[in-house]
């Protein structure tokens, strides 16, 4: 199988579309057609999510290329969330989508490695295609997951610069000069260069938010190798020109992750068929983006 960041390289090509949508799910922001009564089961809000998932993905797939489900919303309803968190990746396989899980995973290394054979491993019964994982517990604590997915032919995606306001308060630390994200960005970039296949991109990817255009700039000009996970986009207020430095000449090399501004877009744009309002998101933030890349490349 070719690598994740070959696949990912394809699937943007193919779709012409940086978008991935956020699956993020949110019992009181279901369509009311959807949501399930205040005493419902967790058994019977997971369904729901099923439900509103599945009809996510259908809207969207014509206009992405990638959704990144996010697991603590599945997490909240305990047992039954996470087998509703199951059906919701295997629904996006089957519309041909590849699946980011977002879980930012880490621990130390032994307990790591379990972490990597869970989600990315040859026994998962998630099946996800990346996996997003946090930097602070040192090499030792990625190398089990990017191994893994080199070995697998699966993505991780490394949290760098963290789309929110506090991140700042060590992201932005400077030790020897640099910043301790840019050293995070330029370990990740160490793998990535080590592991490139054909589309120029290695096995680790970066996440950088969109709420930051110019340490994207920064990043974008020292991680070549580097796919992007840019979160941001939409509901935290990045707007496709925030991202625009994100992409390579080529208009690749970086996803722009929507979810609230996606998948409830019903909320601001009611419609009779809530579907038809993420559709509509959807297509209207891959038209954006596309615009965003370099010349329009894509
Ligand atoms: O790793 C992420 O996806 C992530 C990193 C980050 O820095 N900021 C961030 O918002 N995210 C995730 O991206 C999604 C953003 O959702 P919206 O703000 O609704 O588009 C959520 O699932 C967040 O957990």
């Amino acid at each position: 199988m070719p690598s994740f960041a070959d696949r990912l390289t394809s699937a943007v090509r193919e779709k012409r579309s940086p978008l991935m949508v956020g699956l993020d799910p949110r019992l009181d922001q279901l369509p009311v057609s959807l949501r399930p009564p205040l005493e419902a089961s967790a058994a019977e809000r997971a369904d729901a999510f099923c439900e509103f998932c599945r009809g996510v993905i259908d809207a969207v797939a014509d206009f992405t290329p990638i959704v990144k489900p996010q697991v603590a919303f599945f997490e909240e309803l305990g047992p039954a969330g996470m087998v509703a968190l199951g059906a919701v990746i295997e629904e996006a396989h089957r519309a041909g989508l590849l699946v980011c899980v977002d879980g930012k995973r880490n621990d130390i290394g032994t307990t790591a490695q379990a972490y990597a054979n869970g989600w990315l491993g040859e026994q998962s019964p998630w099946r996800g295609d990346a996996l997003t994982v946090s930097p602070y517990l040192g090499d030792d604590s990625l190398e089990p997951f990017t191994k893994l997915a080199a070995e697998r032919d699966a993505g991780v995606f490394v949290l760098v610069k963290t789309s929110n306001p506090g991140g700042a308060l060590w992201q932005d630390l400077e030790a020897e000069g640099k910043t301790l994200y840019r050293r995070v960005g330029e370990y990740v970039e160490t793998i990535a260069a080590s592991t490139v296949g054909a589309s120029g991109y290695g096995v680790a990817g970066a996440v950088v938010g969109a709420t930051y255009p110019q340490q994207l700039a920064e990043l974008r000009a020292a991680m070549p190798h580097t796919w992007f996970l840019i979160p941001g986009f939409g509901a935290q207020g990045g707007a496709a020109a925030d991202v625009a430095a994100g992409f390579d000449a080529q208009g690749l090399g970086a996803v722009v992750n929507s979810s609230r501004g996606v998948i409830f877009a019903y909320e601001k744009n009611p419609q009779p068929d809530w579907r038809d309002a993420v559709r509509e998101a959807a297509r209207s933030a891959c038209e954006q983006l596309r615009a965003a890349t370099s010349a329009g490349q894509l």
